[in-house]
């Protein structure tokens, strides 16, 4: 096992010593109160299944068979759950197929990034997690499940499930992804119409016409954003069947392992001899196995919020220095967009889950010893799903990369480390990621251009205002002022102003897309400008440094400068209504700071 990952692993089992006990008695002693349908009154029970047929009733009543609860973020407006619409009665069959019984225990919401991105409602994005956490409690609080299963692939949704269903989490539960979309034409080119129109190069038509040839049907997006990034964290963990992520929607191996993952949620209760709760798969070693695997692939820096919050909802403290510290002895071993050419598909092409895990186990990077949906041991997840004549079974994965374009050995890796970087200094902490930038462009220390909304760089990019060596500050973006929206619209000018030869960068309170990755940023930046951050303080010109390799981000202002200088806070209250945004004024206040997971839902009692 590689000595640094170990110690970190040990320093997180350390810091979590007291919460992760607490957690494991609390999951214990709801798990002692036995099959929940057993201590519910007569009345609760008969309205938790008066629509049952008299034969499920029969087996809920005799507490014998497992009841399944399932959990869906199922919608029209994200082309990566759309495919979730037929899935609750797919599953129902497939369990009472063995005999037990599924009920469809309540929805959640779930945003499509792509849609909000660049507008009022992305202010609502990174809440919609906890809401997602909220929700799904809402529907497993009927109290009438031996198992879960969930049913979520982008962004915020199977972070907010997993936090859910480690809150339940003497429970087991099984994650069910639906897959990618089919490749379209490949993301740099979408990018580069993207950068043509925003040098007023191209028309709307021109650009419509590629995202749609990009975005074209059901599925998840091909890029390595968060969504993608999220079925490959929860896969690694152990809380997929092994292969499961990135298998096409409306596949015969897609639905035979949606029909198998239904199965197997009924035979890990604690009504049989093979439980194996959530709160035991997710411990330490698996978060860290999580991380690990979101480094060697250049995975979405919203992970570095979402693993914080999904560990700490089993008890498990980690911060930005684990991540660093793992990041520095990471191999890059995947190169698919933002951080190469080739998109998910062309991946799982190459070797799909499969050969990541058996490389990384290979090499020393990933814990062997956890638990998971499939029982002991990760190298179980070494094995890719196939079907053959009609039958579902798992063969040994590739021992060789089948593009070595797209994926590299241990020995060769893309890059000696996972390019995700903690910065501090004197602005505060924030996270920049490194693996999809050009060589050197991780230092820029250029003269600062300060904007308070995204919606003014474009004025500032057409004017040629930014057409020079500069850092582009975006404050009053943070968790407490306005939701942090993810600033990914930023990414055409400012790759257009790097490509011209400038030295740009980004330094804001607020978020990144997992898509964007092309420009330097500094993101995530804590106290934000609404909590007397130093970033309310900087003006246009101060110089600001951005250093990965020292791990920095600073003001170059003198103490006694920044003494004289008086903040005026920016006035939020347009910022604060519409789409809904009023409806959040008080989860906001709730937000805590980004390296704790910039959550409203960890709060003591
Ligand atoms: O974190 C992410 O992965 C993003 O939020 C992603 O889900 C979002 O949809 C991007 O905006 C897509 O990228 P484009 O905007 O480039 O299509
Ligand atoms: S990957 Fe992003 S853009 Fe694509 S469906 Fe999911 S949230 Fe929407």
């Amino acid at each position: 096992m590689n000595s640094v990952i170990q110690e970190v692993t040990n320093t997180i089992i350390e810091r979590s010593k007291v919460t992760r006990a607490a957690y494991l008695a609390k999951i214990e002693k709801a798990r002692l109160k036995g099959p929940h349908r057993g201590i519910l009154s007569c009345g609760n029970l008969a309205h938790g299944f008066a629509a049952c047929s008299p034969q499920e009733k029969t087996d809920l009543t005799q507490l014998t068979k497992a009841n399944v609860g399932i959990i869906s973020s199922y919608n029209d407006m994200l082309s990566a759950h759309q495919p979730y619409e037929v899935y609750p009665a797919k599953i129902k069959a497939a369990i009472e197929n063995v005999g037990s019984v599924a009920q469809f225990a309540g929805g959640v919401p779930a945003m499509c990034d792509g849609v909000t991105q660049g507008q009022p409602g992305m202010d609502l994005s990174l809440m919609s997690r906890d809401v997602i956490a909220m929700s799904a409690a809402v529907g497993l609080s009927h109290n009438m499940f031996d198992s879960g299963i969930m049913l979520g692939i982008c962004d915020k949704i199977v972070p907010g499930l997993v936090m859910s269903a480690l809150t339940f989490g003497h429970l087991p539960f099984i994650f069910i992804p639906a897959g990618p979309m089919e490749s379209g034409i490949p993301n740099k080119e979408k990018a580069r119409i993207r950068q043509l129109y925003a040098q007023g190069k191209v028309g709307r038509d021109e650009l419509l016409e590629s995202e749609s040839k990009s975005y074209h049907s059901a599925g998840t997006c091909t890029f390595y954003g968060t969504a993608n990034s999220n079925q490959l964290v929860v896969e690694v963990m152990g809380l997929h069947l092994p292969g499961a992520s990135f298998v096409n929607p409306g596949t015969e191996l897609r639905d035979a392992l949606t029909d198998a993952a239904s199965v197997q949620a009924t035979r890990i209760t604690d009504l049989g001899t093979e439980y194996r709760p959530v709160g035991h798969i997710v411990d330490e070693k698996s978060v860290v196995n999580g991380i690990v695997a979101l480094l060697a692939t250049g995975g979405s820096t919203n992970h570095t919020m979402h693993l914080v919050a999904m560990a700490k909802a089993a008890g498990i403290l980690v911060n930005w220095d684990d991540f660093d510290a793992l990041s520095s002895v990471t191999p890059l071993i995947a190169k698919i967009y933002p951080n190469g050419e080739a998109d998910i598909n062309h991946f799982q092409a190459a070797g799909g889950m499969a050969y990541l895990i058996k490389e990384l186990l290979r090499g020393g990077f990933l814990h062997n010893d956890v638990t998971t949906i499939c029982g002991e041991g990760l190298d179980k997840y070494t094995q890719e799903p196939i079907v053959r004549d009609g039958k579902l079974m798992w063969v040994d994965g590739p021992d060789k990369a089948l593009d070595s374009e797209v994926l590299a050995t241990i020995e060769k890796p893309f890059k000696a480390d996972g390019g995700l970087s903690a910065l501090s200094g004197n602005l505060g902490r924030a996270v920049i990621k490194t693996s999809s930038l050009r060589p050197g462009k991780a230092t820029v220390k250029a003269p600062a251009v300060v904007f308070e909304s995204q919606h003014d760089i474009d004025a500032a990019f057409n004017a040629g205002d930014l057409d020079k060596d500069c850092v582009v500050v975006v404050r009053y973006q943070g968790p407490r002022a306005v939701g942090m929206p993810e600033l990914h619209k930023l990414t055409p000018p400012l790759s257009v102003l790097q490509d011209k030869g400038f030295s740009v960068a980004l330094v804001t309170d607020g978020r990144m897309s997992g898509a964007s990755g092309k420009v330097p940023a500094a993101i995530h930046l804590y106290p934000e400008a609404l909590d007397g951050g130093l970033i309310a303080k900087v003006q246009n010109g101060d110089i600001i440094e951005i250093c990965a390799e020292k791990n920095i981000v600073h003001l170059h202002v003198s103490e006694e400068e920044l003494a004289k200088r008086i903040v005026t806070v920016k006035d939020l209250t347009e910022d604060r209504e519409g789409m809904g945004r009023e409806l959040f004024n008080g989860l906001r206040q709730a937000m805590t700071t980004p390296e704790e997971g910039a959550s409203c839902v960890f709060h003591e009692a």
